[in-house]
């Protein structure tokens, strides 16, 4: 009975040492780094991994479930593991991996996690994914232009994003690596900067969405 929460708690550490650990990784493979905070997640996060895993032509997607999105005030988000639970919950499906990895590399910037995995996994095809509203903000990003040469970008649609979503900052300036939605499947062989705008999915889901209706 005494050991009981002592044991409970070796077990959770156990748990969160996984969880932040890099999933198995292959030489050649085609893998999406889907950022996010996931708070909560939601089916159109699903469904933006769906699409891209089969237009982009991906053997996995990676949720990135970040510790805080530094542009966020993070002061009520739920704790990593509880997110990744849900994210995993939310997940179902062989190729979409939730992960918290960012939390054991200890980076919070994308270009430092991105850079990080770029330079242990040469042989890894990353690609970053993002909704249309992440491409609005890009250049407030930390190092953006440079996070923009490690690796491929697809960018995926979002209702109410798409009209100004390839009018903003970052996308004028990375215009020139732009390449046609029709050869979206060759993404993850390109060399960077080199990205896309996937069209076909305008899902008005979002976590604030449920938040707001009390859903999380
Ligand atoms: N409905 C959607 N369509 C396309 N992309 C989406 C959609 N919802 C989320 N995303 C993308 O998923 C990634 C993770 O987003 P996040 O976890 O912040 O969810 P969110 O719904 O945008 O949350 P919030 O409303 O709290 O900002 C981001 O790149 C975001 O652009
Ligand atoms: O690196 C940055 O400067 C940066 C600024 C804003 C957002 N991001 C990342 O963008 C991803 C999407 O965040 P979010 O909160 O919109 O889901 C997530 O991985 C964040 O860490 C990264």
């Amino acid at each position: 009975m005494g050991t009981e929460p002592a044991t409970r708690d070796v077990r959770h550490d156990a748990r969160g040492a996984a969880d932040r650990r890099i999933p198995p990784l292959a030489p050649g493979l085609r893998v999406g780094l889907y950022g996010g905070s996931f708070n909560p997640p939601h089916a159109a996060h699903r469904a933006v991994s769906l699409l891209a895993l089969k237009r982009l032509r991906l053997d996995r997607v990676w949720w990135l479930v970040t510790p805080g999105n530094p542009l966020k005030d993070n002061h009520a988000l739920p704790p990593l593991a509880a997110r990744l639970d849900r994210a995993l919950a939310m997940a179902r499906h062989p190729a979409l991996v939730p992960t918290g990895l960012e939390a054991g590399l200890g980076t919070r910037f994308t270009y430092d996690t991105v850079a990080t995995l770029v330079r242990r996994y040469p042989q890894v095809h990353f690609v970053w994914l993002m909704g249309a509203d992440n491409l609005a903000s890009f250049h407030r990003w930390q190092r953006w232009k440079d996070l923009a040469a490690l690796l491929p970008i697809a960018v995926i649609d979002r209702a109410g994003c798409s009209l100004n979503a390839t009018a903003t900052p970052a996308a004028i300036a990375l215009g020139r690596w732009r390449i046609d939605e029709a050869d979206a499947g060759s993404l993850a062989d390109r060399p960077a900067p080199s990205w896309v705008f996937l069209h076909g999915l305008k899902s008005p889901l979002s976590s604030t969405l449920l938040r707001q209706r009390g859903v999380s």
